[in-house]
């Protein structure tokens, strides 16, 4: 016996920016011990001729047919399917790693509890921000507040159900204005695509309606810009994060990146960082 592990086995569910990020970067072998076995797309042809030439014979399925395959689901599909990728996962005691994570704070309860029943695990990476280890180190002492200014190129913004319900022009925009302040259940709610990361900074630390979030539309900036500040007994944290997007303007390319993190941790011998 070699004690050599067999390979997880991920299903990605979504195969858009971050999840042809992610099977690119698996079939380079960019994670040892780790193995692309199903997608899922809304086009499933056209997923099947995106897959990398050395993943051709990968499955292409519907979000239910995912669970049977894999050993740990990717979620990174749009917001409003999130229950619908997670159940199976969570169902059979599995583990899901979840993108979509305004969407999260929709369901949460129902979510944990069915993760409680089964064993399975819900995990949200750092994704598109910085700093969640210390904001989750930081949450086991006392903290007493938790600011994010989020700075986005319109283009980034375009189309969020907030920036459509209240009638604003991004485009007409000539200098950078605050279009929101509010708590990060409120950002999730008129920002779903947009803003995720604010929902995984209050998962960390204090909570979606304690966290507090600005949003501004800088028609200068090619970046998605995330500053926190955190107050706290132990430390106070200032960090900045200045995003690349990718194809999807609203999607920073760093976020797959977290995922393929997330996912050597889950299988190696050394696990660096809280
Ligand atoms: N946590 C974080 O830090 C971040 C989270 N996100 C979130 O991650 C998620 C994915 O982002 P991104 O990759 O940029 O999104 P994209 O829009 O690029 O990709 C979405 C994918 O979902 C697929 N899809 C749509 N409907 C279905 C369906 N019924 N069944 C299966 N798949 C479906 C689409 O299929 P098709 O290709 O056929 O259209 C597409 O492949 C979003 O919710 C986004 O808000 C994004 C950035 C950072
Ligand atoms: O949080 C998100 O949804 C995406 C984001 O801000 C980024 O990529 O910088």
């Amino acid at each position: 016996m070699t004690g050599e592990a067999p390979p997880l086995r991920v299903a990605l569910a979504g195969f858009g920016a971050i999840g042809q990020q992610i099977a690119e970067a698996l079939a380079a072998g960019a994670v040892e011990g780790v193995e692309l076995a199903a997608v899922s797309a809304r086009d499933r042809d056209a997923a099947a001729r995106r897959l990398p030439e050395s993943l051709r014979d990968v499955p292409v399925v519907t979000l239910e047919e995912l669970e049977p395959l894999a050993d740990v689901l990717i979620e990174c599909a749009p917001a409003a399917l999130l229950p619908q990728a997670l159940d199976p996962f969570l169902t059979a005691g599995k583990s899901a790693i979840v993108l979509s994570v305004s969407a999260l704070l929709d369901h949460y309860d129902m979510l944990v509890a069915r993760a409680r029943e089964t064993g399975g695990r819900i995990v949200v990476p750092t994704g598109a921000l910085l700093g969640l280890d210390a904001v989750t180190a930081a949450a086991e002492g006392e903290i007493t507040s938790v600011r994010m200014v989020t700075r986005k190129p319109v283009r980034g913004l375009l189309g969020a159900p907030y920036v459509v319900e209240k009638g604003l022009d991004l485009e007409s925009f000539k200098t950078e204005t605050r279009i929101f302040e509010g708590s990060a259940r409120e950002a999730a709610a008129g920002f779903p695509a947009n803003l995720n990361v604010a929902a995984a900074l209050s998962l960390a630390g204090i909570g979606p309606d304690r966290t507090m979030v600005e949003i501004w539309a800088d028609p200068e900036s090619t970046r998605n810009r995330h500053s926190i500040v955190v107050e706290s007994d132990s430390a106070r944290l200032d960090m900045t994060i200045e995003n690349v997007p990718t194809a999807n303007p609203k999607t920073g390319r760093i976020t797959a990146l977290s995922v393929l993190a997330i996912l050597r941790k889950m299988t190696s011998s050394i696990r660096v960082g809280t």
